[in-house]
């Protein structure tokens, strides 16, 4: 069995098909890519894994258990967290607040939500923005706070959508470093990221699709390689 586990999946937007048969699993402790060109059905993908959207058809099982049909708020409570590509923080309260309002998942103690909050930013490199208002933040520290609002509801799964969009160089080196130390944390993870230079550094495993299909699935090394990859990303000239 594994830790987690996708079987055929399709998903259906009236005449489109955003999702073809895909199959895939992903072990503990993975960090597992998930790459494609724009509108290739991987957000899609996320939101038929955290329950936001139903299958059309196919199957979703974490540690053995059943999980397609049921509705958001339970998978997170299964436990798998996501962030979102569109970084979204409760702008009326501070970024305390929005990292303890993810906390409440587990507690209903405001002492306790609040300490773990505290414990989680800190993980984050936030901290010392603990109190300023979430509409203030920076893009970088807004992506961060997205994480840590995501790690708050205690995910043994992570679904991480474009955490390093929009990043300079420096900021996107600081993403990937809060994202293996999630995985140190033991923290299984699922990325779709476009920078390639992200994906490929600090996936295991990397399932590369288009138009909804699977292309290639493998080793970063392998997916670099793969002519069916090299066209789906960069057209036919570099194939
Ligand atoms: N709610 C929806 N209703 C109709 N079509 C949708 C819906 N959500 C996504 N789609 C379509 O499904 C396809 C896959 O979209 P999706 O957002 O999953 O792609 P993506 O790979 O995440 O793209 P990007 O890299 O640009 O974020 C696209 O053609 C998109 O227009």
């Amino acid at each position: 069995m594994s830790f987690f586990e996708v079987k055929n999946i399709v998903k259906n937007f009236g005449g489109l098909r955003a999702v073809n048969d895909i199959s895939f699993t992903v072990e503990q402790g993975e960090i597992f890519g998930l790459i494609g060109p724009n509108g290739s059905g991987k957000t899609t993908i996320f939101n038929l894994i955290n329950g936001f959207y139903p299958l059309t058809s196919g199957e979703i099982y974490f540690q053995g258990r059943r999980i397609d049909g049921l509705p958001p708020h339970k998978i997170c409570a299964l436990g798998i967290g996501r962030t979102f590509q569109v970084v979204k923080p409760l702008k009326r309260m501070s970024v305390l607040e929005n990292v303890m309002a993810g906390a409440f998942l587990h507690t209903s103690s405001i002492v306790r939500a609040r300490a773990r909050a505290l414990e989680i930013l800190e993980f984050c490199g936030l901290y010392h923005r603990k109190d300023m208002d979430a509409k203030n933040l920076t893009i970088a520290d807004r992506k961060r706070l997205e994480i840590a609002r995501a790690l708050a509801t205690e995910p043994q799964l992570l679904l991480l959508d474009e955490t390093a969009a929009g990043l300079n160089p420096k900021e996107t080196e600081e993403a990937i470093k809060i994202i293996l130390k999630i995985k140190e944390a033991g923290i299984t993870i699922i990325i779709v990221e476009h920078i390639m230079k992200v994906i490929m550094g600090i996936s295991d495993r990397i399932l590369a699709i288009s138009f909804g299909r699977e292309i290639a699935i493998g080793t970063p090394k392998e997916i670099a390689n793969h002519p069916e990859v090299i066209k789906a990303y960069l057209g036919e000239a570099y194939a």
